[in-house]
């Protein structure tokens, strides 16, 4: 079990199960993506050295995961889409880049930012923009944005988005409140299967 359990949710809730077996294999444009996912632990928020090598692209579609970037970091960017509360706002220092900030917390109800940010990375893939998706650390939120999006344009159920991502960024691990509302997502997805066709698009 892989899923970050948040602090601020008590475990009286019935976990759900997404093992992480990556059971999606890797393309040949992906073969150094793991590479950059080293084996070294998350061990505090004000340590989150996940991505010692820098953002990760994680979608062939420009799309890449990372904790809170610097200045400096996010520069390469088109996109950039903030998730966590407590990083610092990017904005005013960079206003050539489209940039969102949404201050979720590891319980925040977050379904309505979740048709909105998945269709603002669509728009900007279309682009081809380059788009970074980021949190505090990049375990947690900013992967259920990311999975979010696989499944709502790769439809893929939740447990095939999350194994994907695992296999491309395998420290990932949403909290169990997120969890719960990715299944929200994916019953809310398949409950309007027709107005995703044409957004198709087949992963390499
Ligand atoms: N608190 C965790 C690290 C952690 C921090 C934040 C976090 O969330 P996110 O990836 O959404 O920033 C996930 C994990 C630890 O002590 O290892």
């Amino acid at each position: 079990m892989n899923i970050y359990t948040s602090p601020t949710r008590a475990s009286s809730t019935a976990r759900p199960y997404l093992p992480a077996l990556a059971t999606e294999s890797r393309s040949t444009d992906n073969s150094s993506i793991d590479d950059n996912c080293e084996a070294v632990p998350c061990l505090s928020m004000e340590v989150c050295k996940v991505y010692p090598k820098g953002p990760l692209l994680v979608l062939p579609e420009r799309i890449y995961l990372f904790s809170e970037p610097t200045v400096g970091e996010i520069l390469p960017f088109d996109v950039v889409i903030n998730v966590a509360e407590e990083t610092q706002d990017l904005q005013t220092q960079v206003p050539s880049i489209e940039y969102y900030h949404y201050r979720w917390e590891h319980d925040s109800d977050i379904g309505t930012d979740l048709a909105l940010l998945t269709s603002i990375m669509r728009t900007a893939a279309a682009e081809r923009k380059k788009i970074l998706i980021h949190c505090q650390c990049g375990l947690s939120r900013s992967a259920t944005l990311v999975i979010a999006y696989i499944m709502k344009f790769h439809h893929l159920s939740l447990r095939r988005a999350y194994d994907l991502l695992k296999s491309r960024a395998d420290k990932i691990s949403p909290a169990m409140g997120l969890v719960f509302q990715l299944m929200e997502w994916e019953a809310a997805l398949k409950a309007t299967p027709s107005a995703q066709a044409s957004d198709y698009r087949k992963l390499p």
